[in-house]
């Protein structure tokens, strides 16, 4: 699988590795189009001792399939009545539940399905399993994390250091692109990508890689528009079949990875991701994904961006007041509820 994240894996096994058979992973979705491929990532992470499949329909099935590959870990599938059990224990819950798009539609127009699915899930977890690091793949991110971090502040449960909007499939494209572009291996371009999880929400940082600020021009706005866009390509090219499941499972499972590793003790383990943040807390901006180090507790640090280019100025300027319209959108929906 993602070979480099393995032989860290493998460095990190220094920690006692107690601490690495209590882990268990609950996936919620995950008899999906993305939850099937998570799930059978999840049962190869040697970090995953146990697995808790649960969904509304399906799960049981896909427990009972994905049970037979030859790893340690155990999984167990919960039909749509168990939600309870599917999250007892768990140390990391997973949430790829909801609908996907379809061509023509935004992520914002999945709001009025997923945020009440993304609501009470998250309630659940604040009631069964409080103590979860809580990873959201649920569209639309911008909203559904928020909706996530607002549902367990009112039942006096929320850390900010456990609750993580996934946008891992942003930096898995930029590194992908920016790899085309330069014929480099996209292993060794890595690309910071922070802002949100959404067109213009999404803003690579191509200036601060050695090989990303050697595009310019017309290539440059093409690979930036193919990042903030990849989305869409997926769901163009699926036609009606939905958005992308396969690269997302991956690019899940990584981030996963990357969390057990941070939890384990492992030091450095550094990726965007969206969180509760301080970066634009003063412009009415309390979530933003940017460079996270990952500890034992969840969030560690919350890396500012950095030094950034003109051009990627004036992307982060497009981002921030759509960014503000969608955390506000999720808000005002769990006040609401
Ligand atoms: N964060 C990201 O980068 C990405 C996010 N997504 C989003 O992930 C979500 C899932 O996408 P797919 O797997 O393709 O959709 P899908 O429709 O194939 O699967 C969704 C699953 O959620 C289940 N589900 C619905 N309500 C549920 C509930 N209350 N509890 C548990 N399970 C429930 C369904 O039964 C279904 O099995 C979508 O909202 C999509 O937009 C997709 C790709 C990338
Ligand atoms: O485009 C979508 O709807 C699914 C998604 O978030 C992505 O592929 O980045």
């Amino acid at each position: 699988m993602f070979a480099r994240a393995a032989l860290r894996t493998v460095s990190a096994r220094s920690f006692s590795t107690s601490a690495v058979r209590q882990t268990r992973v609950a996936v919620l979705g995950a008899g999906g189009g993305i939850g099937q491929p998570l799930s059978l990532l999840l049962k190869s992470d040697p970090l995953v001792s146990s697995l808790s499949l649960y969904d509304i329909r399906g799960a049981p099935g896909v427990a009972a399939d994905v049970s037979h590959v030859d790893t340690a870990s155990e999984v167990k599938g919960y039909a749509a009545d168990q939600l309870d059990q599917a999250l007892e224990g768990a140390k990391v819950v997973v949430i790829p539940a909801g609908v996907p798009r379809k061509p023509g539609m935004t992520r914002d127009d999945l709001f009025n399905t997923n945020a009440s699915i993304v609501r009470d899930l998250a309630a659940a977890i604040g009631r069964v399993s409080p103590e979860a690091h809580i990873l959201i793949i649920s569209n639309p991110v911008n909203s559904t994390v928020p909706i996530v971090a607002a549902t367990l502040e009112k039942q006096g449960k929320f850390d900010p250091r456990r609750v993580f909007g996934v946008t891992t499939l942003d930096v898995v494209r930029a590194a992908r692109f920016v790899g085309e572009v330069t014929g480099k291996n996209p292993l060794d371009t890595p690309i910071t990508v922070v802002g949100g999880h959404s067109g213009p929400t999404i803003v690579p940082l191509l200036s601060q890689s050695p090989t990303g600020k050697t595009i310019s021009g017309e290539a440059y706005g093409k690979v930036v528009h193919r990042i903030q866009y990849g989305g869409d390509e997926v769901v163009k090219a699926k036609d009606g079949a939905g958005s992308a499941t396969l690269s997302m499972a991956y690019a899940g499972a990584k981030f996963t990875n990357s969390l057990l590793r941070g939890l384990n003790g492992e030091k450095g383990v550094i990726t965007p991701t969206f969180v509760k943040s301080p970066l634009y807390e003063s412009q009415g901006i309390d979530f933003f994904s940017s460079n996270v180090e990952l500890g034992t507790e969840g969030v560690a640090k919350i890396h500012p961006i950095g030094e950034i280019s003109a051009e990627e100025q004036k992307l982060l300027e497009a981002c921030l007041p759509e960014l503000k319209k969608n955390i506000e959108k999720g808000k005002a929906f769990v006040a609401q509820s």
